[in-house]
């Protein structure tokens, strides 16, 4: 089955008893017994199982080439059910630029863990190299990075992991898999924040793994059933029907993401543009080696490297919406420093680069005659 089937069929069967063509929103928190320990059907609690959330599970499996999907209440939540794997003396090694928020959880939720974080360039083979010992468990990447749309080698990495036996796990949310499809590539377990792209509307926070193995797949599934961060029928009805129309909403972020990369690169007042797609963009060929196309995520700099620009230009705009988020089929605009990685220390965020002029833009899929008109508007 092809990608664009799979995103409307992948996983999915009418529904046995009413023949429903979609799958009906289970509002259950429960089912029947007919004896004690005897459930009438296939589920007993729906923390453990519930049939909607089921149906995108298998979805998601499918659209990512997994053997399971499992489904959670905020991608945080589905990055911090992975973490559950670990423990204290293990270490973790992580891409250098990341969402502010799980660069939280690493840091601050998990300090007293007793797991080691260590950050790195993932570009940096041989750095990333140096830092493996027999207690890494886990390499965790983002590409393309949040917010500086760094990439990184998925295949490279992954044949150092294999030959380390180190779990490894890759953020999708930014490329979505009608894009990029890390396990095909090596990876073994794929995060998703659903909330974004695969939901694609901004009426719903979901998170979601994707794990290559089954076993592995189990075991994740039990510390889902076991923590409880499960995702809701109702909100597993919405990234289904999100997923559906994949394929169409990412190629037209793409288009409209390329000509808004194009017009900012030559645009007298813009600095540096930083999307994947621009031949100048230092992780091209990577990009064009791993990824089909390049996204509707865009990021740029001021010449004046002033703040106040930045924020002038983002109170001045009137299509792209400023919030924070991503992946929805409205424009959103955002200030990573004073908003999505605020939570990131400013020593931290200078050093990686996350600069108090650079500005976000998840380029929608409205026209985009009226989003260059919105951006030009906005720089006057
Ligand atoms: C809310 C934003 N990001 C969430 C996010 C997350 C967290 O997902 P949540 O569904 O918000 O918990 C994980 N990974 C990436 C790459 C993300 O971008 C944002 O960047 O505006």
């Amino acid at each position: 089955m092809k990608f664009n089937t799979k995103t409307i069929h992948g996983g999915q069967h009418h529904e046995k008893v009413t023949g429903a063509v979609m799958p009906p929103v289970f509002q259950t928190s429960t089912y029947v017994q007919s004896s004690p320990g005897k459930p009438i059907g296939d589920y007993e609690y729906s923390r453990a199982a519930n049939p909607t959330r089921t149906a995108l599970e298998d979805a998601l499996a499918s659209i990512e080439n997994g053997a399971r999907g499992l489904a959670f209440s905020s991608g945080l939540a589905a990055t911090d059910c992975l973490l559950r794997m670990f423990k204290a003396g293990d270490e973790i090694i992580a891409m250098d630029d990341l969402y502010g928020g799980t660069y939280r959880l690493f840091t601050r939720l998990y300090k007293d863990s007793g797991i080691k974080f260590h950050f790195v360039d993932m570009n940096d083979l041989e750095k990333f190299q140096s830092l493996i010992n027999e207690n890494t468990k886990l390499v965790w990447v983002e590409t393309p990075t949040n917010p500086l749309m760094k990439l990184a080698d998925i295949a490279a990495i992954a044949q150092i992991t294999k030959k380390h036996n180190i779990l490894f796990a890759v953020d999708n949310t930014f490329a979505t898999p009608y894009l990029q499809k890390p396990l095909d590539l090596g990876a073994d377990i794929v995060m998703h924040s659903a909330t974004k792209y695969l939901g694609g509307h901004s009426d719903v926070i979901a998170g979601a793994l994707i794990i290559k193995d089954k076993a592995l797949g189990e075991e994740l599934h039990f510390k889902q059933f076991a923590t409880g961060a499960t995702l809701g029928p109702m909100d597993s009805f919405l990234v289904l029907r999100g997923i559906k129309t994949l394929h169409l909403r990412v190629q037209r972020h793409c288009e409209n993401g390329e000509k808004v990369a194009e017009y900012l690169d030559n645009h007298p007042l813009v600095e540096r543009v930083y999307y994947p797609g621009l031949a100048s963009h230092p992780f091209h060929e990577i990009a064009k080696k791993q990824m089909s196309g390049f996204g509707g995520m865009v990021t740029f700099t001021f010449k004046s490297g002033k703040k106040e620009d930045a924020i002038k230009f983002l109170e001045n705009l009137k299509v792209f919406t400023l919030a924070e988020s991503l992946g929805g089929v409205e424009s959103l605009a955002n200030h990573p420093a004073l908003m999505t990685h605020a939570s990131i220390p400013e020593d931290k965020r200078k050093e990686v680069g996350i600069s108090d002029d650079l500005v976000r833009l998840s380029v929608g899929i409205e026209d985009i005659e009226d989003l260059l008109a919105d951006l030009e508007q906005a720089f006057n």
